[in-house]
């Protein structure tokens, strides 16, 4: 099933509507049929053209868990700062943690910024050579003496991470790709779980001011769920529609490595969170390529005769780039380590990012 795909060209004072964006019916993604499957594949490739945004149903992702995980999350941003400060990601050396509200980062329009966060990743053993190396995105998560909350959150980020894989093998086909040429790049990602809690101050009483300031994600592809209304995303006409929020549902965006890799073929498209829910949950995974992974437009994707249009970067280098600009503590841990250290980072990806409001 495949809804509105067509996006029709508004005056920008007009409001978009749920129709603009793909709803898609994946169950059957991890079946042996190949001509349903096949089908499904290009639904998503060509939503991931189109838009680069969608919404998936019968993803097979256990909706309980997702409850259980939003329990625990809620269990924690209820605890005292002091408690959740324990974790704070600013002492972990390879990003994970605690997310407090004051980890400000440099989006111009979060003027209303007003969320805090907890980030997870693969979960490597104390002694996996890449984190004895320093390596500032790989290593053990960070996790809370919360009960409950490393089984009920492990259990979530298994069930996600193996969509995003499943959801990347279907890309492949959709794009003509070599099997492998995306998921073998996966073997041990710097893909990223973010359990996530805005709430609107009180004094905010503007209920289209911006909390999560516009943005491209900077990985391959996300799969976020959420509880409550106030994500918008850009179309390709600059205009800002509402996501609608329905718990059988993921939305599932492409990020900065995908565009790169498809050459622009698949679009990372601009999003933000307004303050439109007094309190806000929303989950999103974000699927990455391995830290050292080069990211390079395939050559299938490139027309006879012509150059890529993206230059080679290496995936976990671009990340790096990216949260040094998001995160301040990241920032200190860099100048202090190094002389890496660049206040003024700027992002290739960056694209109308300062849209019209509507
Ligand atoms: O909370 C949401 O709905 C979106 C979050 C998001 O865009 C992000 O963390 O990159
Ligand atoms: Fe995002």
């Amino acid at each position: 099933m495949l809804v509105g795909t067509i996006i029709e060209k508004r005056n920008a004072s007009s409001a978009g509507t749920v129709g603009d964006l793909p709803l898609i019916d994946i169950s059957g993604i991890r079946s042996a049929d190949n001509r349903r499957l096949r089908e499904i594949a290009d639904e998503i490739g060509n939503a991931a053209r189109e838009i680069g945004f969608f919404r998936i149903i019968g993803h097979g992702i256990d909706l309980d868990l997702v409850e259980r995980t939003y329990q625990q999350a809620q269990q924690f941003f209820a605890l005292p700062e002091a408690f959740k400060r324990r974790y704070y990601i600013g002492l972990s050396t390879n990003h994970r943690g605690y997310v407090p509200f004051t980890e400000k980062g440099d989006y111009p329009d979060e003027v209303n910024r007003s969320y805090e966060a907890f980030d997870l990743g693969v979960d490597l053993p104390h002694d996996d050579p890449d984190y004895l190396a320093g390596n500032r995105l790989l290593g053990p998560n960070v996790w809370p003496g919360v009960v409950g909350f490393k089984q009920t959150v492990s259990a979530y980020y298994a069930q996600i991470s193996a969509l995003g894989r499943i959801i990347s093998t279907a890309l492949e086909l959709h794009l003509g790709l070599p099997p492998g040429s995306m998921t073998d790049q996966m073997s041990k990602p710097i893909s990223q779980l973010r359990l996530l809690h805005y709430v609107r101050r009180n004094a905010e009483v503007d209920t289209k001011s911006v909390n999560m300031g516009a943005h491209t994600d900077y990985e391959c592809l996300t799969l976020l769920h959420t509880r409550n209304a106030g994500l918008q995303v850009m179309t390709a006409e600059d205009e800002w529609i509402d996501v609608p929020v329905d718990r059988h549902v993921y939305v599932v965006n492409i990020g900065d490595m995908m565009e790169a890799w498809t050459n622009g073929l698949l679009r990372s498209t601009p999003h933000r969170v307004l303050n439109q829910s007094p309190e806000r949950f929303s989950m999103p995974y974000f699927v990455a390529a391995n830290h050292g992974t080069v990211i390079s437009p395939f050559p299938e994707l490139v027309g006879r005769g012509e150059k890529p249009k993206y230059a080679p970067f290496r995936a976990g280098d671009h990340l790096e780039r990216m949260l040094i600009r998001d995160f301040p503590y990241l920032r200190n841990q860099v100048q202090k380590g190094s002389t890496e250290g660049n206040q003024n980072v700027e992002n290739p990806f960056e694209k109308r990012m300062n849209g019209s409001s509507n």
